[in-house]
């Protein structure tokens, strides 16, 4: 509104279109000198000015109105500076978010439009690492931020429970499987034959025949050998399950690479058809070497077929059976170069909707072990989080008594600590796992957000004033609370910047200094005690700031405390 204010006013000085002048409209950091300020020079972009930047600057100021929104303007060299209406200011923003509650900060820019989201797809018998703990995390965080945003989501886990390795887990499970292991922990189980057999065979080479021959009998649809393997399937998936609702995650669909076999043979005929498919020794190859991309198999001399053959049909299967207006493939930068083959081949066979997939990509996480050895499964993760959360919350025994339901608390601390910290950085960037920093409440940390978010609940506990919606805003006087009312304001702009980027860091980014604004204010602001109006005000400030950090935590797949 303020920045729309000084731009209308420019316009009409400079004849500069006002919606141009709005880009050159900058938030200042020093609001002791300005609150917003536009530097002339940037202006010739748009027109080319007569005069010394520094005189113009002048001549400008001399011409702006004070109003209701603009308080003072000033110049210095050659930047116009404005002060604004802060109570003006603050009173909109927070009225805003007092009205639209958890819609604030949102549009509906995605009304109409459907978006598939592909993420988490572990490896069933491989363990889930970490990095399909960052797809997951990453993965939920664009479904959350799609759908407040209006779009209609589909949140696809895309399983690995195809390919030879099934022959090989098929075989180990006939040697040494364990029906009681199984069911008790089928994840576990699986992994623990598939390294076995995987040992075995690295002394007996005729094992990877037998298992090429099972997975061939698979491909070809032997009822017995794809009932063994379903049984693995359908176990593997209870088990998930329960991790991922752990995680605060769920998916629409549950699909595969098993589920495209069908249309895998569609797709293929297509290719030979299009003339795409090469001969390579008895294998089949696609040429990509123009795109710089290699050859890429796609289908073995024995007939079977591959990852990067399934991820064609599937592709093709969702645009068809689904529908989307973009597809997002939550997947490590590891494949980075197998989704460029993959786009690649979808170009050449003139799908027009490979322009509305994206590879969504990021780095690793390194260091991450627990007292259990190197194989980590994510279980491990959460527990040793839980039981580490457990152990500094009762560094503080008074306030842990207070607590109903410890566990669950540092169950949600937990996994708060191990989101934000993968959330910290840009996503392409790798990082190391660190238990202790990730853990502490102070910094930019889980615990310090969800420490925020409990404090500003306990505000509103003890407030002794009802919540007002028609509080007196104007009683907002200090600077703390201005910082923090801006703070909250700056919340529709951060989704923005986040939809563009799909970065959760930069929704993070805000959030530290969103809580950061909310501790000085905090500090300086009391509501209980106050005189009423002034409590209510107050208070209203403090509900606005919890609305954004609410809503924020939930985008980033988090489950807000109101006590811990
Ligand atoms: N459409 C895809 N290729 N998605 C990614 C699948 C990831 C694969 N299951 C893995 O763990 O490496």
């Amino acid at each position: 509104m303020f920045q729309e204010e000084i731009s209308k006013q420019l316009a009409g000085i400079t004849e500069i279109d006002a919606s141009k002048i709005l880009e050159c409209v900058e938030s200042t950091k020093n609001k002791e000198i300005a609150d917003f300020a536009v530097p002339v020079p940037k202006l010739n972009k748009f027109k080319k000015l007569v005069g010394k930047p520094d005189e113009l600057a002048a001549q400008f100021a001399s011409k702006i109105q004070l109003n209701d929104l603009i308080k003072d303007v000033s110049v210095s060299g050659t930047y116009l500076n404005f002060k604004i209406n802060r109570m003006v200011q603050v009173q909109n923003i927070l009225k805003e978010v007092i009205e639209k509650k958890e819609k604030y900060g949102f549009t509906n820019q995605g009304q109409g439009k459907k978006i598939i989201v592909e993420f988490s797809s572990p490896n069933i018998a491989k363990p889930f690492h970490a990095g399909h703990l960052r797809s997951t995390i990453i993965g939920n965080f664009m479904v959350q931020l799609f759908t407040n945003n209006g779009y209609q989501v589909v949140s696809m886990n895309y399983l690995g429970d195809w390919g030879k390795q099934y022959g090989l887990l098929a075989i180990g499970f006939e040697k040494h499987g364990n029906e009681q292991s199984l069911l008790e922990d089928p994840i576990k189980h699986l992994f623990e034959v598939y390294v076995k057999i995987n040992e075995e065979a690295e002394a007996d080479p005729t094992i990877h025949d037998k298992a090429r021959a099972y997975f061939k009998k698979m491909e070809d649809g032997d009822e017995e050998a794809l009932g063994v393997w379903k049984r693995f399937r359908d176990l593997s998936i209870e088990k998930y399950k329960g991790i991922y609702k752990r995680l605060n995650v769920s998916f629409d669909i549950y699909s595969g690479e098993s589920l495209v076999s069908d249309g895998m043979i569609v797709e293929y005929d297509k290719l030979e058809k299009m003339g795409l498919i090469e001969d390579s020794e008895g294998a089949k190859v696609i040429d990509l070497s123009k795109q710089k991309l290699g050859k890429v198999l796609v289908k073995k001399s024995d007939g079977s077929t591959l990852y990067i053959t399934r991820d064609i049909a599937a592709a093709f299967e969702r645009k068809v059976n689904i529908g989307f207006d973009h597809m997002y493939y939550v997947v490590a930068s590891q494949q980075d170069h197998h989704f460029r083959q993959l786009f690649a081949i979808l170009e050449k066979m003139n799908y027009d909707w490979k322009k509305d997939c994206t590879h969504i990509n990021y780095g690793l996480v390194k260091g991450m072990s627990t007292r259990k050895g190197t194989v980590v499964f994510l279980e491990d993760i959460l527990n040793e989080t839980k039981r580490k959360m457990l152990k500094t919350m009762q560094k503080n025994p008074e306030k842990f008594a207070e607590i109903e339901n410890p566990e669950e608390v540092a169950d949600i601390v937990g996994l708060s600590a191990v989101v934000i910290q993968d959330f910290n950085a840009k996503r392409n960037k790798d990082y190391d796992f660190n238990w202790k920093r990730m853990l502490t409440s102070e910094g930019d940390t889980g615990p310090y957000l969800q420490y925020a978010h409990a404090r500003l609940s306990s505000i509103e506990r003890k407030s002794g004033v009802e919540f007002n919606p028609n509080a007196d805003l104007s009683l907002l006087v200090e600077p703390q609370a201005f910082d923090l009312a801006i703070a909250v304001g700056r919340f529709p702009e951060v989704i923005q910047t986040t939809l563009n980027n799909l970065e959760p860091s930069t929704l993070t980014t805000y959030l530290f200094e969103l809580c950061r604004a909310f501790s000085s204010a905090y500090a300086e602001l009391t509501v209980k005690g106050q005189e009423k109006n002034v409590a209510e005000a107050r208070l209203a400030l403090f509900v606005a700031a919890k609305q954004v950090l609410n809503t924020s935590l939930k985008i980033l797949g988090l489950v807000p405390l109101e006590r811990m």
